[in-house]
């Protein structure tokens, strides 16, 4: 296989799962993230969620869980960037970030690098415009939680090459992934869908019709969903969420993807779901 190094830019709850299930089939990874108190805020939890995904899920791997973090350099410079093959960029849902970054990366990245945008709604073609490599930018949207989920989204932008989803395919194989290509509109096919079902839910909670178990009860028990969609916003991040309408409303000026304002209060009350122990529900 051509790539060794990959890059993760982001150590968010994406970029830790897409760092440690990189690691943990082999890869040599980079994360980069904005403070030393955030990479190692990541490595605790990578640490964490081996351990757990061992004994919860029964993951397979050879190595050990020293092994598995020897393998990654936590950084919160560029400068190891410039040995990257591959980079997944995992960074907050919001444009003016993402386009900061990939400027950055393409600066710093060897010309041969591809790029991979782990991103819930945002153009891959808008984001690939603002590099000198459009044709090496495809989108992955991978599934949370990373390690456990075994199939991803990868999505076309414009100009991206067949060698650019060869490659991809390549390090998603190694990481024992399945995918499905789609092409490149904003939410693609999974957030554009599902981004309806989690605000509808929560207008329906705002509107006193059920209250969020009821809703996702309904979901599980009448439709034989796994998770009910409050359940979901919850587990990717209401912050997320809010960011993931407000670029799909933006994308599509169509008032159907306009934010459930319950949504916006509580994410304005500190209130994302897992990653802040309340949510819809308590954790
Ligand atoms: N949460 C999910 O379930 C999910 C699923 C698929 C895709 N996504 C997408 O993945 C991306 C990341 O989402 P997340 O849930 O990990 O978000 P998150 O808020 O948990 O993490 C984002 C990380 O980006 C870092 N960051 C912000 N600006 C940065 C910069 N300039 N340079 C480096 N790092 C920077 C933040 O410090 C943070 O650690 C988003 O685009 C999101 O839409 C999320």
């Amino acid at each position: 296989m051509p790539t060794t190094i990959v890059g993760v830019v982001g150590a968010g709850v994406m970029g830790r799962g897409v760092t440690q299930n990189l690691a943990q089939t082999g890869h040599k990874v980079i994360l980069l993230d904005l403070t030393e108190d955030i990479l190692q805020q990541a490595r605790s939890e990578i640490q964490k969620n081996i351990r757990m995904q061992r004994m919860l899920h029964k993951v397979q791997t050879t190595m050990s869980a020293a092994e598995i973090l020897e393998q990654i350099t936590f950084t919160t410079s560029y400068e190891p960037f410039a040995d990257a093959d591959f980079v997944v960029e995992n960074v907050s849902e919001k444009w003016e970030i993402k386009q900061k970054v990939i400027t950055q990366l393409d600066a710093i990245c060897p010309a041969h690098t591809v790029f991979a945008i782990n991103t819930s709604a945002i153009s891959i073609t808008r984001l690939a415009a603002n590099t000198k490599r459009p044709e090496q930018i495809l989108g992955i949207h991978f599934m949370n939680p990373v390690p456990l989920k075994p199939v991803v989204e990868v999505i076309l932008g414009f100009h991206t090459s067949d060698q650019t989803i060869a490659i991809a395919q390549g390090i998603l194989t190694t990481m024992q992934k399945q995918w499905v290509i789609v092409n490149d509109y904003p939410g693609f096919v999974s957030n554009r869908i599902s981004h309806l079902f989690m605000n509808e839910a929560a207008f329906v909670v705002q509107d006193q019709v059920a209250t969020a178990k009821d809703v996702d009860d309904i979901f599980i028990k009448c439709y034989g969903h796994a998770m009910g969609p409050l359940q979901t916003a919850d587990l990717i991040g209401l912050d997320t969420v809010v960011q993931t309408l407000d670029v799909l409303y933006q994308s599509y000026q169509d008032p159907k993807f306009r934010c459930c304002p319950l949504l916006q209060k509580m994410v304005d009350a500190g209130i994302c779901g897992v990653k802040s122990g309340q949510g819809f529900y308590t954790y």
